[in-house]
């Protein structure tokens, strides 16, 4: 079986007011359907440069990155949106809910702007996260761990097999970062590839590979 994420040796740099920084030297990772990877590393290693790549959100400078088998770097924007919106579930920093709109329409214009041919009703995803009551809800009124499962939810609306979620847990207390952890866990457990940058350890724990980066490398 192929890895649903595939990332070979890759290389970012950046340059700013001449200065270089070596942001990722040399990268390589995969993740199989079914497998959550945590990525973990202290401040400046590299781990949102490595998702934004990973997410066809950024180029490398150097490496590849494949997702379901087909190549998402040096595509040119329209190939990475495609692969992005069919394939690929991205969950960044911060929330990704528009705030004058319920819910369920969050994550029906998520599906709208992805126009993938079989997507899951918002109702059974927001039942799958256990948040069916809120969808009529706006942005504004939930809790920090309602938000984060809104966001999961709007991360999940096209059903993607591979989820990429930066810091899903980074604000929200104890019991609602479990909540959180165990739809992370109910996700793989359905097949879903999942890779999650992370600061905490509950999150590692529950990973079933946890992956250490420092100053852009992988620790052996
Ligand atoms: N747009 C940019 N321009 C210049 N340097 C950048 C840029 N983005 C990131 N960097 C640098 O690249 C390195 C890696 O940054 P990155 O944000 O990927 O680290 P991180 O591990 O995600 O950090 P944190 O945990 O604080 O979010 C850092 O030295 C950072 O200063």
């Amino acid at each position: 079986m192929s890895a649903v994420l595939d990332a070979t040796n890759l290389y970012r740099f950046y340059h700013a007011g001449g200065e270089e920084t070596l942001a990722l030297q040399g990268v390589s990772l995969n993740v199989d359907a079914g497998e959550m990877v945590a990525v973990v590393g202290p401040s400046g290693s590299g781990k949102s440069t490595l998702l934004a790549c990973l997410a066809g959100l950024d180029d490398p400078d150097g490496g590849m990155v494949r997702v379901v088998g087909q190549r998402i770097t040096r595509t040119g924007e329209p190939v990475r949106a495609v692969l992005r919106s069919r394939h690929i579930g991205v969950l960044l920093q911060g929330h990704n809910l528009i705030d004058h709109l319920t819910v369920r329409d969050n994550i029906v214009l998520a599906q709208t702007i992805r126009g993938r041919a079989k997507q899951p009703p918002a109702g059974e995803i927001l039942a799958q996260l256990g948040i069916a009551e809120l969808a009529s809800a706006m942005p504004g009124t939930l809790s920090g761990g309602e938000v984060a499962r809104a966001g999961l939810a709007v991360a999940l609306a096209n059903g993607p097999e591979l989820l990429l979620a930066d810091e899903p847990t980074g604000e929200l207390d104890e019991t609602s970062e479990r909540t959180v952890i165990d739809l992370l866990t109910d996700l793989t457990g359905a097949g879903t590839a999942v890779l999650v940058v992370t600061h905490s350890d509950a999150v590692a724990a529950a990973a079933g590979r946890v992956v250490v980066l420092r100053d852009g490398r992988i620790e052996p």
